[in-house]
């Protein structure tokens, strides 16, 4: 049987040493033993000073539930839209914490880096882990910033559902859709929370109809907010016909009401919430067979008469067959509609053995996260998720099996399965997990240690990063010898070179930021080479002739080709000598050493003597290619990437105008409550420390995301004076 343990790799830095770990293990599971399940431990808690900070009052929850009773979420969203906040919240219900963080007081529990306090966002996901109403809810908080979409990818593969958290007066955002469409890939069902609902500007309809047209998800409106900005001061369930109310007296909204919605009370709200309700049963009937057919045989004449349960648990299946997404609404700042919310999420969202993974766990040694602090705990049964530290090779995105003969088992039948093209959800498919999909950076730039001598330690500080972060690329400049570090945005690269200060105690220097150009060509060439040499008493001799094309799909893998006589005699080993050569001279471009992208390399000839070695044989592929492509008329292409600026109407102007001077392609302008919504194309080139040029020219009211969209090529005219200035010319 295979045994999958999902990786959710941390640095090692992040967690106290092993003997402070031992001891608290020793004392929580010392205390564990006089406990009832599910009485709070916040006095055992309290009475372990340093083991796990104060304000977290519950630790039973390090006692296993049944498979049935887990929810692993994740809460995802575009920047700000209020997912550590929301967090905090719910936290706090759940008796994790006892008095509520706020992220603009830099005292929230999963935004716990030091870098993430400083600026208001999150920027690596945290782990928590509660209970509420006899579930385990094991929560990630990822992070919003365009930069750090590994990190949200790396997540998404280990959850079982996720809360999709919404600006209400924004409703879908850039980087909202970049999330939604990764949890697509991995096919996580999600619920909507629409939440600043007391924010100026907050609009339920508005926000639902960008869900429709945006994600093209079909929301199911389970509850109605009952005010919207000032006046917001609960929601509807539509499902129970229930309001519930946040008492204006408690600040913490600990406390509310929840009453039946009556006709002499609220006939305006009764008559609306049953429109919806009728409206909800139609639209969860149209989704799942099951639900219709009782809908039509026994409450067809009557809808109030369908006890909500059914309708709960109908909402259950179509969540999980992602035909559609419940929606819920409140505000996190004002404590309001998160209770609710974590209710959806334990009826509504899948337990570990509904989703398509199969896990069965075995490991020695296993942290359970709380945030910046772990506990070892012995064991962990199916469905939940842990830390594990002290792995060698592992990196984020790695499958661990039990043995490797379940691994060839399970390789064997994805083999078998991959026959079966069109079986959707295929065994193998639940059994082997992909890997995640690392996005290309496209800045880099040079770090060196402080001293020749701390190069090691650099060295091992972007190792271990790099395993946590496959995001971040770290390469040796060929001609100057000096490390390159290439990431995903400025702010990505900035606080790399943050964490190895604080983390790893290195003040390193960064080079000036630079965009990582592509490079491709426009005509066939060919072009042979003769390598001979003689070293010691041994010759080695390789003659070779490749063909360089275009090709017309964009992939920066070259692809190679043999010709027909070659082919056939071709030992594996010099074939793999062969595909390293093109591989190594398609890395560095003949224009700016950049990457080679959109090439096919043919061989059509080869003549090795006997003895030649592998290496020499790469070494002559790779010259002539080199060759080759240096023959060949050659494009310099440019990262382009989608930009959208969310403005106020005031500062549209100069928005606009600024655009114009960095090349920007505007495709469109949006209305958005009092806002524009400007988006296009912009040259990665032209948009450097475009934040601080935004911040002055908006007086700090506009906002923006970006995400790399293709690579284009450069006219003759930008491709020039970029090849001066790089040249030195100018
Ligand atoms: N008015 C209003 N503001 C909110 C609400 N929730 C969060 N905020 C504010 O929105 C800002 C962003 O909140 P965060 O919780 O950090 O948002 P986030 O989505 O975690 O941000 P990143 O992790 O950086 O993507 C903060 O200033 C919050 O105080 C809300 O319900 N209403």
């Amino acid at each position: 049987m295979l045994t999958n343990l999902r990786i959710f790799a941390m640095s090692h830095q992040t967690i106290p040493s092993v003997c402070i770990n031992n001891i608290c293990c020793y004392k929580i599971r010392a205390s564990l033993k006089r406990l009832k399940p599910h009485v709070p431990l916040g006095r055992n808690c309290s009475s372990l000073p340093g083991l796990i900070g104060n304000d977290i009052k519950s630790l039973h929850s390090i006692i296993n539930p049944p498979i049935a009773k887990i929810r692993n979420i994740g809460i995802m969203a575009h920047i700000d839209a209020g997912k550590t906040t929301t967090t905090e919240r719910i936290l706090y219900y759940s008796g994790y914490t006892r008095s509520l963080g706020d992220v603009d007081d830099g005292d929230t529990v999963t935004d716990f880096m030091a870098q993430e306090r400083e600026r208001g966002i999150t920027i690596q996901s945290a782990a928590v882990t509660f209970d509420w109403k006899g579930y385990r809810v094991n929560l990630i908080d990822t992070p919003g910033h365009v930069d750090f979409t590994l990190e949200v990818e790396r997540c998404l593969r280990v959850l079982d559902g996720a809360v999709a958290v919404f600006d209400a007066s924004a409703g879908v955002e850039a980087q909202t859709l970049t999330v939604w469409r990764q949890a697509d890939k991995h096919n996580i069902p999600r619920i909507c929370f629409l939440n600043k609902m007391d924010k100026t500007g907050a609009s339920f309809k508005y926000a639902v109809e960008s869900i429709r047209e945006k994600l093209k998800a079909k929301p199911l409106l389970l509850q109605l907010p009952i005010g919207e900005a000032k006046t917001f001061k609960g929601v509807v369930d539509v499902v129970t016909k229930e309001k519930l109310l946040w008492n204006c007296n408690s600040n913490d909204g600990k406390d509310f009401e929840r009453k039946p919605l009556l006709e002499m009370n609220d006939p305006e709200l009764l008559k609306e919430t049953t429109e919806a309700r009728n409206a909800l049963i139609e639209q969860v009937a149209d989704l799942d067979d099951e639900f219709a057919d009782l809908v039509l045989e026994e409450f067809s004449e009557n809808f109030d008469l369908l006890p909500a349960e059914k309708l709960q648990t109908a909402i259950h299946r179509v969540t999980l067959a992602q035909t559609a997404v419940p929606v819920l609404c409140g505000s996190a700042l004002k404590n309001k509609g998160i209770q609710p919310l974590l209710d959806a999420v334990t009826m509504y969202l899948p337990s570990p053995e509904e989703c398509n993974c199969e896990f069965l766990e075995r490991i020695s040694r296993l942290l359970l996260p709380f945030a910046d602090q772990h506990v070892e705990i012995p064991s962990l049964t199916a469905g939940n998720i842990a830390l594990t530290v002290g792995l060698k090779h592992t990196a984020t995105g790695d499958t661990i099996v039990s043995s490797k003969s379940s691994a060839l088992a399970a390789a064997r039948r994805a083999e078998r399965e991959g026959e079966k093209k069109h079986r959707q959800n295929s065994e193998a498919e639940r059994l082997v997990l992909a890997g995640v999909e690392i996005p290309e950076p496209v800045f880099f730039c040079t770090i060196e240690p402080p001293s020749v001598s701390k190069q090691p330690d650099l060295e091992h500080a972007l190792k271990c990063l790099q395993r946590e972060d496959p995001s971040l690329k770290v390469r040796l400049d060929p001609d100057s010898g000096q490390t390159v570090l290439c990431g995903m945005g400025e702010l990505h690269i900035e606080i790399i070179h943050d964490r190895i200060k604080r983390e790893y105690g290195l003040e390193t220097y960064l080079g000036p930021l630079q965009v990582a150009y592509r490079e491709t060509i426009l005509n066939s060439v060919r072009a042979t080479d003769t390598l001979d040499r003689t070293l010691g008493d041994k010759r080695h001799l390789v003659t070779v002739e490749v063909e360089a094309r275009p090709t017309e799909t964009t992939s920066v893998m070259p692809v190679i080709e043999y010709a027909e006589s070659i082919h056939e005699g071709l030992l594996k080993v010099s074939q793999e000598a062969i595909e390293n050569g093109i591989h190594s001279a398609c890395l560095q471009g003949p224009l700016l050493g950049s990457p080679i992208q959109d090439v096919a390399i043919t061989l059509h000839s080869l003549t090795i003597h006997p003895g030649t070695s592998t290496t020499m044989i790469s070494a002559c592929v790779s010259r002539c290619v080199q060759k080759a492509l240096k023959k060949a008329d050659k494009q310099v292409l440019e990262p382009l990437m989608n930009l959208e600026v969310t403005v106020a109407r005031d500062y549209l102007s100069p928005v606009l105008a600024d655009l114009a001077q960095r090349r920007g392609n505007i495709q469109e302008i949006q209305t958005r409550q009092d806002n524009k919504v400007v988006i296009g194309f912009v040259p990665l080139a032209e948009i450097m420390g475009y934040s601080t040029v935004l911040r002055t020219l908006t007086s700090g009211s506009a906002t923006f995301a970006l995400e790399l969209s293709t690579y284009q090529a450069m006219n003759p005219q930008d491709q020039n004076t970029l090849l001066n200035r790089r040249s030195g010319l100018t």
